[in-house]
């Protein structure tokens, strides 16, 4: 096998041939424009190829539109997707959902109604390593609270309290070494960081060698050692909570947690404990839950803080890798071929 962060995806040419007309198969979207929609650009696209049915269009017109659907277009985690749904759409073929991860989706009940599903988790990894990158350098050097003091007029700058944590060099624990992990550990390496890394069910010996990673067998191995602990495992009820209060007590009181998976992957309340006494320095997240958190919630109180959005494929160019990829999952899935990044159970 080839190094995960190497791998491409070479789907198969799904033109029609020369001449060939056919109707546009019914896709169902929840909405298109608007701030949680399709893009506006997208769904011009979309359009050369579907019949895109918004979720309102659906509901007012369900009896005819019902038998006609058979793709359902799922842009970041919309429409939800629930039993009702899927007994109401018969010829439902193919969810495809954009990103990698899944734990939104409740595979067992699609496989029910014969539903497939596929995912596009190679085009978002390169972004989603350079945000925790990004992640990694902005909560080390102190960016945020370092921007606001420069912007504030009235704010006195003293050197010697600006002190913050060195990345090159210190050491990286990359908890879930998947495709997204294996890329931050490319990142890493230019920087000059020792790295470890730990996978619940497999070590990849050729990928650790390309990278020069130490595999840690045992996960609180890497807790103890490293000085940035980043998270990038799927959400599974394995990974739930898997940083916890104990989890954190064995990291280094100067370590700081990333995290870019699943806001769920941690406990956030002891983290919340961890980060007011000070068991670890700091923590950069671009995931919580929920998203966004409550404007009183204490993560958002703490200098020692930062937090993104949920922003980790977040750029134009793989938002439109992300859209294509689903559309030529859903031709694959309709036409009865091999589906691109097909999720199985
Ligand atoms: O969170 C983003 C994704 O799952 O790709």
């Amino acid at each position: 096998t080839k190094p995960c962060g190497r791998r491409s995806s070479s789907f198969p040419s799904l033109d029609p041939p020369a001449g060939f007309v056919q109707e546009l198969p019914y896709v169902l979207v929840d909405c298109i424009g608007g701030r949680y929609g399709v893009y506006e650009d997208h769904a011009e696209f979309l359009k050369k190829h579907f019949h895109l049915i918004a979720m309102k269009e659906y509901l007012e017109n369900k009896k005819f539109l019902s038998k006609k659907i058979r793709a359902i277009y799922m842009w970041y985690h919309k429409p939800v997707i629930k039993e009702e749904l899927l007994q109401s759409l018969p010829n439902l073929k193919i969810v495809a959902s954009s990103g990698v991860g899944i734990d939104h989706l409740d595979l067992n009940l699609l496989s029910r109604y014969g539903v497939k599903v596929s995912n596009t988790p190679f085009v978002v990894s390169t972004d989603t390593a350079d945000l925790g990158m990004a992640l990694m350098l902005a909560s080390s050097r102190r960016l945020v609270e370092g921007y606001q003091i420069a912007v504030s007029p009235d704010t006195e700058y003293f050197p010697a309290d600006w002190l913050g944590a060195e990345v090159s060099g210190a050491t990286l624990g990359i908890v879930g070494m998947g495709t997204i992990g294996y890329k931050v550990a490319e990142r890493a390496k230019a920087f000059e960081m020792k790295i470890l890394y730990h996978n619940r069910n497999q070590r990849n010996k050729e990928e650790e060698s390309a990278v020069g990673a130490i595999y840690c067998k045992k996960i609180d191995d890497l807790l103890q050692q490293s000085d940035f602990v980043l998270l990038s495992v799927n959400l599974t009820p394995q990974t739930h909570k898997l940083i916890g209060k104990r989890e954190l007590e064995l990291m280094k009181p100067t370590a700081t947690l990333i995290n870019i998976s699943r806001g769920l992957v941690v406990d956030q309340d002891a983290l919340v404990e961890a980060l007011q006494n000070k068991v670890i320095k700091a923590a950069a997240l671009d995931v919580t839950y929920p998203e966004p958190l409550p404007r009183d919630h204490p993560l958002l109180k703490l200098k020692n803080v930062i937090i993104t959005p949920h922003i980790g494929s977040a750029t134009k160019k793989t938002r439109r890798l992300m859209m294509e990829n689903m559309v030529e999952s859903i031709h694959a899935g309709l036409r009865g071929l091999p589906i691109p990044n097909e999720v199985l159970l």
